[in-house]
């Protein structure tokens, strides 16, 4: 899926504005505080439904602007053109799919799959686990039709489970979502097994074109100590119910499943340098949109944040390259032109910001 063209209005410091995108490269070019975030949060809000760094949804409405609106004219490869927009006031919030309105943020998803990649992303590989089973869960999402159901059926039961071990409630009670619980954990953790598989395997030639590294491995936690079957989850859940009432939760399942990476058979934080850690995290992302390419056949919209600021010259110039030859359309942030080399690429257009007005430069 690429965005055609994109409207904003009522958006942070944006003026209104509606801009052709190339299906290639968008290079954002503006001085400090010109709005350049401002866009790329604008995309990520009509994908994810929600800002990667407002606190409150309603920052991102301009001051003194009753909403926001952003509106994409999606075009799928085929032809077909179709409009997505989401549009929110201080407490509303409507989004529309193809001239129809809808309540689903998930429908939203699937039509406009973005990824970010920011100065933050490091945290990717620093943090805890949950922005990991995000990352996974966002490739399974798009890439597996089980998925949401599974991951849907899961919380419900573990939502339920965890009030009635809370509630004090009989055993049978518990028992009934135990079942449900195993049913699901059994799906999402042979569907995230399978997907860090696939995961190194796009990684690994990434890793070795941006960081020069090639033994790069990725392992699969799945959130509890034993094999990957139904009935061993059940009887695990069996076992630690007496703990689990005690906590007042589920201590293990797929709500804690992770994944961690490797070099040289070495956490990344002992093989590598930070700024090389910047760059395993470069090739991961990658790797996701790869693997969003490979299972759908279609693009993926990158978004990036002050990518030069993060990388010396020569890996800048094998980021871009890499870049370049990925199938995925990309809205890549910088704060002079010449910081990002746009010959690589068969489609770019250059995008001057300031203050908050966008304008195409030929
Ligand atoms: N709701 C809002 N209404 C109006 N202006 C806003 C609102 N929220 C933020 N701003 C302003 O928008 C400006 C643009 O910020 P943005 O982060 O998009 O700029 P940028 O070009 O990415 O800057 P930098 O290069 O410094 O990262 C900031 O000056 C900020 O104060």
């Amino acid at each position: 899926m690429r965005v055609a063209s994109l409207d904003i209005t009522g958006f942070r410091n944006l003026r209104p504005v509606r801009i052709d995108c190339s299906p290639g490269l968008n290079l954002l070019v503006g001085p400090n505080a010109s709005g350049k975030t401002s866009l790329l949060e604008a995309l990520y809000v009509l994908g994810r439904g929600r800002s990667f760094r407002a606190r409150q949804q309603r920052e991102l409405i301009q001051t003194d602007a009753p909403w926001f609106r952003v509106v994409a004219m999606l075009d799928g490869g085929d032809g077909r053109r179709r409009p997505v927009g989401i549009e929110r006031g201080p407490q509303e919030l409507a989004i529309r799919i193809d001239g129809a309105p809808t309540r689903s943020l998930a429908e939203l998803a699937r039509q406009v799959p973005v990824l970010l990649l920011n100065p933050d992303s490091h945290r990717l590989l620093e943090d805890g686990p949950r922005q990991r089973r995000r990352f996974m869960d966002w490739g399974l999402f798009h890439a597996e039709p089980t998925f949401i159901d599974a991951w849907r059926r899961y919380e419900t039961a573990l939502r339920h489970r965890n009030a009635a071990l809370r509630a004090g409630a009989a055993d049978r009670a518990v028992d009934a979502w135990d079942g449900e619980l195993a049913a699901a954990a059994a799906i999402l953790d042979r569907l995230r097994d399978a997907f860090c598989t696939a995961l190194e395997g796009v990684l690994e030639p990434l890793a070795a074109r941006t960081l020069g590294k090639e033994r790069v491995g990725v392992d699969y936690r799945r959130g509890w100590p034993l094999e990957p079957s139904e009935r061993d989850f059940a009887v695990w859940l069996r076992a630690g119910r007496g703990s689990d009432r005690q906590q007042g939760h589920t201590r293990s399942g797929p709500h804690r499943a992770d994944f961690t990476l490797r070099v040289a058979s070495q956490p990344p934080g002992a093989a590598l340098s930070r700024g090389q850690q910047k760059l395993l995290t470069i090739a991961l992302l990658l790797a996701q949109a790869e693997l969003y390419h490979r299972h759908l056949g279609d693009a993926c919209i990158l978004l990036i944040d002050d990518l030069p600021a993060e990388l010396d010259p020569g890996n800048r110039a094998r980021v871009s390259r890499t870049l370049a030859e990925l199938d995925a359309q990309l809205f890549v942030t910088a704060i002079e032109p010449g910081l990002l080399d746009i010959a690589p690429w068969r489609a770019a257009k250059t995008f001057g910001l300031t203050g908050g007005d966008v304008r195409e430069m030929i």
